[in-house]
């Protein structure tokens, strides 16, 4: 019948803007400290006889303002995998063996304690994204996912593969999209990372970048509970709400950040005009993000940044002119964490939204109404995210 056929076509949307319903996060028990890892990590990749290299790994961790990572493997992983030791040599198996199983466990805790937050059936979830750098599988991460918390077998899926640090800002997009066009519709939203692709690999003293990557990245998941017209009655409550996402690739940059994968799983790419690059783009990305709010002033907002390194962050503030507290919360996820690919920016929320509560602030932002989310990869792409804090009663 045409008329049923238009009604199909056009299912009812949601009223409101999609929001941020609960935020859970994740890591794996293995915690080292940044000062122990120079002496860990050689020791462990056999390397001691690199003196010298071994002192300027000591340097860059010293500059990183990490103070601790988690990471899914130890040093039993790295005896039982000898491949793993070196620079270079084939060792994706292994790698895969580890992404493949810890990938969905990680991913399930941290989606775990968002469903708890949210406190709502879980036959509520009609939609997933996972966002994982590693562990190309068939079927992928999102299906284990849905084992291991149980989910209907008709939640709607949408896995995203290798996208790079910038996709905890995508999965926003996509997920403000899906609820949005569904009145409804809940989304659970993945992000869950392992260093085992990228990091885990005997130093190189060619390769010096990827000495930078050995020293920033960590293990760690995050998930949020995303949807529009919370339902109060039932006791959703908003966390923030996403006004806006979009994207932007920052012409001629590919070359800043990336990654070849191989055999030996994932060599970083990173140049070290990176952070010029990135805080060179940030203006325009701000203004176009916020002129049609009438915000000019970057102080007057709360932000959210991936902290990719540490002077990225330092580049971002100069430029922009922001004071030392915007960057606090990023700085201490930064610090307590390390750089979690995806996974990170919504680290970030979770950490905002909680130190805003005992440090009495008015809103979950920091006492802040709008505020600003950007992720940033290979590309070199930008995601930016405006959120709207929720009133802390
Ligand atoms: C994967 C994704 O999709 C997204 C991502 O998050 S990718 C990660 C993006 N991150 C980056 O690009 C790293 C940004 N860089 C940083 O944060 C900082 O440079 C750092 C913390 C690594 C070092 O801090 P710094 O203030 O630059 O210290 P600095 O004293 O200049 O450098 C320390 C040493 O590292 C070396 N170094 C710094 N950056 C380097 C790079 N990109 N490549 C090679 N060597 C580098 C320096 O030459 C220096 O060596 P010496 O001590 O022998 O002189």
């Amino acid at each position: 019948m045409p008329g049923s056929l238009e009604t199909m076509k056009k299912p009812p949307r949601a009223d409101g803007l999609a929001s941020i319903l609960a935020i859970g996060t994740a890591t794996p028990p293995n915690a080292v400290e940044q000062v122990d890892f120079p002496d860990f990590y050689f020791r462990i990749t056999g390397s001691e006889h690199l003196v010298d290299l071994k002192k300027k790994f000591r340097r860059i961790c010293e500059k990183t303002a990490i103070r601790k990572r988690y990471f899914s493997w130890d040093e039993e992983l790295i005896k039982k995998n000898p491949s793993l030791r070196t620079f270079d040599e084939p060792s994706l198996d292994a790698r895969q063996k580890l992404a493949v199983e810890q990938i969905p466990k990680l991913g399930a805790a941290a989606a775990r304690a968002a469903i708890e937050e949210w406190g709502q059936p879980k036959s509520r979830i009609t939609h997933l994204i996972f966002s994982t750098l590693s562990g190309v599988d068939l079927p992928g991460a999102d299906y284990i996912l849905t084992k291991h918390l149980g989910l209907s077998p008709s939640v709607q899926r949408v896995m995203l593969y290798h996208v790079g640090c910038f996709a905890g800002g995508t999965v926003l997009r996509l997920a403000k999209d899906l609820a949005e066009s569904s009145r409804g519709a809940r989304v659970l939203v993945v992000c869950s990372e392992t260093t085992s692709a990228a990091v885990i690999r005997g130093p190189s003293e060619e390769h010096l970048d990827d000495l930078v990557a050995q020293s920033l990245f960590a293990d760690g998941a995050s998930a949020l509970i995303v949807g529009a017209d919370a339902d109060e009655r039932a006791g959703e409550r908003v966390v923030f709400s996403i006004i806006s996402a979009s994207q932007l690739v920052i012409p001629d940059s590919e070359r800043a950040i990336g990654g070849r994968f191989g055999e030996g799983g994932i060599h970083a790419l990173f140049h070290r005009d990176a952070p010029g690059v990135i805080s060179g783009s940030i203006g325009k990305c701000l203004e176009e993000a916020f002129s049609p709010l009438g915000v000019r002033d970057w102080n007057s907002i709360f932000w959210a940044a991936h902290p990719g390194g540490r002077a990225i962050l330092d580049r971002l503030e100069e430029t922009v002119g922001l004071r030392p507290e915007r960057l606090s919360a990023t700085r201490h996820v930064l610090a307590e964490y390390g750089n979690l690919s995806s996974a990170c920016v919504l680290f970030i929320l979770d950490e905002m939204r909680r130190r805003s509560a005992k440090e009495g602030k008015g809103t979950t932002g920091e006492g802040l109404e709008l505020g600003v989310l950007f992720g940033f990869g290979p590309g070199l792409t930008i995601e930016t995210v405006v959120l709207r804090a929720s009133p802390i009663a």
